[in-house]
């Protein structure tokens, strides 16, 4: 079985093979991983290899920007095992990677681990309990000076011998039954609910069918998010990441789902928003784990998707002083809505749910049918007691709180384009933050800009993105061919190449809609402006193995028309 996976130009390759004979003594005769590129067959002979338990961990350095089938892992005179599953975890292609070091006392004795950045969490557990001399299955935390937890992951910041970390093992074992029960019940919710999902995607048509499933839905749901555990965890994490959210640089890709809810709660705890509105922190995590859940596993609009678009939402914030500016209701409904705004999504745009006369097309009357949704699926989030950040905040407050979010979600429709970027540069010239107007006009243009705004980052972090983008467009393309409904050239595996998708849009949409934003935040000209300059560059100079014969191109605002973009 082959797997292909765009590898980026450095990366950690985590390879598991179905072969059992590969025992321990057999796994030191591995004499390589084979990596074909572009078919023709290279030998990754820069990998330094380590064994993980029965997993191998290897560093992949210098092949560049490649697509690449990992195929098999040969054994020396031994034949071949198939490669069943594998993990990349992308890395900066700029950065060395110089070991971190943290230190540890494990009964009174200090110890010193080393582990790569790129490393995973699971990775670091390993090497602690190897430090500790316990099993692999012990359950460890890591305490700090205070007492407070710090998250094992490769992100845990860099401490020194003096204020060694304390690592605390208990034996799972001998853990209360408990709290083993309650881990295996998360464990089963967690199938439940892949499995349901999974069910749920085979039957689009069948609407009893999806009633009865979306109910068992909500209630594994349901139990799932009460069984997280309710004890608030203080997560830790370094001033350099805490600094490096702040900018349209961060890898978005480097962080595990959790890492990202993590880092979405800092972001509510540094903008003060926990504490004005009296968030209760573990609703908070609740309702991110909610989120989480309620984002589908589309190759574009899926939870990391979310979170890039809050983290540009958070940078601009930070970029532009914001805070001095808007209020925190502002700065409340600015987040909150970029987290909300694609909930749900089911990988099949507003043109295929008119087309197809979804259930949601016809709910909606074909009215932005996707962001109603989305916005349906917020608030029904918030309904739940158990995932109301809101449940502090009086009543007219969370009122203006709703209708912000509702007013910034609909705006990402880009059907509404031109007519919300036009509402803004009308204001431009006489812009006043006192006018809820103006203000309104301001806020729909910052989220559609972070919605769209992957090309503003760096090409290794914005280039797989295009891949998500273009792979679900082929999968609806193809989905509507098979059914016979019309289809977008741009969304044409036949027809769209990357740079013929990139090039209309830098071109059209995101430098007019980013320079307009410019006008009145002159700090996003270096920032976000240059970035997308460059990045049309970049484009304009590939190939563009011209299979459109026209040039793609947005045009929003067509409200007539039922698709949201259209090739000129
Ligand atoms: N050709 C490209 N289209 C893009 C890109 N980023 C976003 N988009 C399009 O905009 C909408 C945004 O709305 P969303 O709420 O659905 O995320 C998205 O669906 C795409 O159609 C891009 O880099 N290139
Ligand atoms: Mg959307
Ligand atoms: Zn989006």
């Amino acid at each position: 079985m082959t797997k292909q996976r765009r590898l980026p130009k450095r990366a950690f390759l985590r390879v598991w093979t179905a072969d059992v004979s590969l025992t321990p003594d057999r796994f030191e005769n591995i004499i390589d991983i084979v990596v074909r590129v572009s078919h023709k067959r290279e030998l990754a002979d820069s990998m330094r290899r380590k064994r993980i338990g029965n997993v191998w961990l290897e560093e992949y350095v210098g092949v560049g920007s490649i697509s690449a089938d990992i195929y098999l892992i040969s054994i020396h005179g031994q034949g071949e095992a198939k490669v069943i599953a594998y993990q990349i975890t992308m890395g900066s292609g700029s950065s060395h990677d110089t070991p971190k070091t943290i230190y540890i006392s494990v009964a009174g004795k200090r110890q010193k681990i080393l582990f790569s950045r790129y490393c995973s969490s699971k990775d670091i557990l390993d090497l602690l309990a190897q430090a500790a001399g316990v099993s692999q299955e012990s359950r460890m935390f890591l305490k700090d000076e205070d007492g407070s937890l710090v998250v094992i992951a490769p992100t845990i910041p860099v401490n020194t011998r003096q204020s060694a970390y304390v690592l605390i093992t208990e034996d799972v074992k001998q853990s209360p039954v408990g709290d083993y029960t309650k881990l295996m019940a998360i464990d089963h919710c967690k199938e439940e609910i892949a499995k349901v999902k999974e069910h749920m995607s085979h039957i689009e048509d069948d609407r009893t069918a999806k009633t009865v499933l979306s109910k068992k839905l909500k209630d594994i749901q349901k139990a799932y998010i009460r069984s997280v555990n309710p004890t608030y965890t203080k997560y830790i994490m370094s001033q350099e990441t805490l600094e490096y959210l702040k900018k349209p640089t961060f890898d978005v890709w480097y962080w595990a789902t959790n890492e990202m809810m993590c880092l979405l709660e800092q972001i509510y705890n540094e903008l003060n928003l926990v504490k004005t509105f009296n968030m209760d922190p573990v609703v908070l995590r609740r309702w991110l784990n909610r989120i989480d859940q309620s984002y589908r596993n589309n190759p574009f609009h899926n939870f990391r998707h979310c979170f890039c678009v809050t983290q540009m939402m958070y940078g601009i914030i930070h970029i532009c002083d914001m805070r001095d500016k808007l209020s925190i209701i502002d700065m409340v409904i600015l987040i909150t809505a970029c987290i909300c705004h694609d909930l749900d999504h089911p990988g099949y745009n507003n043109s295929y749910q008119i087309n197809a006369k979804t259930e949601l097309a016809l709910r909606y009357n074909n009215q932005s049918p996707l962001e109603n949704h989305h916005c349906a699926v917020a608030f029904q989030i918030l309904s739940d007691p158990d995932t109301n950040i809101f449940a502090n905040t009086d009543s007219a407050t969370f009122s203006s709180i709703r209708s912000g979010i509702i007013l910034l979600v609909m705006a990402t429709d880009m059907a509404k384009h031109t007519e919300n970027l036009s509402a803004f540069k009308c204001n431009i010239d006489k812009f006043d933050f006192e006018n809820k107007e103006h203000l309104h006009s301001l806020m729909k243009v910052m989220i559609k800009c972070c919605d769209i705004s992957n090309e503003v980052r760096p090409s290794d972090v914005s280039d797989p993105w295009v891949d998500c983008l273009l792979e679900e467009y082929f999968i609806q393309s193809d989905r509507e061919k098979a059914a016979g409904l019309p289809v977008a050239a741009f969304m044409d595996r036949d027809k769209v190449t990357k740079p013929s998708a990139q090039i209309g849009f830098i071109k059209f949409v995101l430098i007019p809609m980013f320079e307009t934003l410019t006008q009145l935040f002159p700090q996003l000209l270096e920032a976000m402006v240059m970035p997308l300059k460059e990045a049309l560059s970049r484009y304009e100079v590939m190939p563009i193995d011209n299979k459109l014969t026209t040039v793609e191109k947005i045009i929003p605002g067509d409200e007539s028309s039922t698709t949201d973009n259209v090739i000129l």
